[in-house]
């Protein structure tokens, strides 16, 4: 079996990911490395509980997606709002104790979030895919799948528990795995959001000619590290190019107030995506008032 390494240098545009033998003695160099080499173990367990022509025999009798794309265009709020149900994370710990996703998708819902966000991943952020069937069953709003994918099985299997959005991370996939994963997202009728923290995983990002939604992350998925001038720095440098492509984007983590928002605004993000400063308030709905001044 062959571990993937991802780009030691993600300031340099390699687009690679580097395969590395499973030795024994294989030490992870950090966070996301590690939460990439345990989904490998994940994604082989739910093949055999559930094989790939079987999900797939399963995603066609599910009720086809919504548009998130168009549900962030059409915001009720200036810039729009994924809002995330999240209940622990490896920087944080544990960030609401008495978690309720299908209470906290409602006031999200109610407080005026355009999409939502659920984390399904279990180890490192205790999520799972059974939140977002939860979630599914009782939201209308677009549904993200927060989640770490690095095989085409786990496109199927989220559109499956009714996701119409999927997250793509470019530090952990190649070129080529982000091209085929976003023709798979599409041909699913669902929207792909990629991420990127770094501007060579952008200008990795906007050489997919397909591609309509990127996430900035303020986040340093590495090391935890949170600086809004990523999103500044960021479009300041590709700003011509992503406006003339009409390319949406989303300033994701690290946001706490207005004053935050605006910044993220004023440097060119059309939406926001906002876990912790929201999930951790006893009213969401409220939070999300205050937050946006209305
Ligand atoms: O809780 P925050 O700081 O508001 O962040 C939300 C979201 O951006 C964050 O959860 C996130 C961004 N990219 C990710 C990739 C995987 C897991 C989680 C994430």
């Amino acid at each position: 079996m062959q571990i993937r390494r991802i780009n030691p240098n993600p300031q340099v545009n390699t687009g690679e990911v580097i395969y590395q033998a499973n030795l024994p003695d294989a030490k992870p160099r950090h966070i996301l490395e590690e939460i990439v080499w345990y989904k490998e173990t994940e994604v082989a367990k739910m093949r055999d509980r559930l094989p790939l022509l079987e999900l797939r025999q399963q995603v066609a009798t599910v009720a086809p997606p919504n548009n998130f794309l168009a549900a962030l265009k059409n915001g009720k709020t200036d810039p729009a709002l994924i809002a995330e149900v999240k209940k622990a994370s490896p920087s944080k710990g544990v960030i609401k104790e008495d978690f309720n996703p299908v209470a906290i998708a409602k006031a999200y819902q109610a407080g005026g979030a355009s999409c939502l966000s659920v984390l399904t991943d279990e180890k490192f952020f205790q999520g799972s895919f059974d939140n977002l069937s939860l979630v599914r069953q009782e939201i209308d709003l677009p549904l993200l799948c927060k989640e770490f994918i690095i095989y085409p099985y786990q496109i199927y299997f989220a559109r499956a528990k009714g996701a119409d959005a999927v997250l793509l991370i470019a530090a952990i996939l190649s070129n080529q795995d982000l091209k085929y994963f976003t023709k798979i997202i599409k041909a699913l009728g669902m929207t792909a959001l990629i991420e990127v923290h770094t501007l060579a995983e952008l200008d990795r990002v906007l050489a997919i000619e397909e591609v309509d939604l990127i996430g900035i992350n303020n986040r340093n998925l590495e090391n935890f590290t949170v600086s809004l001038q990523t999103t500044n720095e960021l479009l300041k440098s590709r700003k011509e190019v992503i406006n003339s492509r009409n390319i949406l984007i989303v300033s994701e983590s690290g946001l706490h107030n207005s004053e935050d928002l605006n910044f993220v605004k004023e440097a060119g993000a059309n939406a926001v995506l906002i876990g912790e400063s929201l999930v951790k308030q006893s009213d969401p709905e409220q939070a999300i008032y205050e937050l946006f001044g209305y």
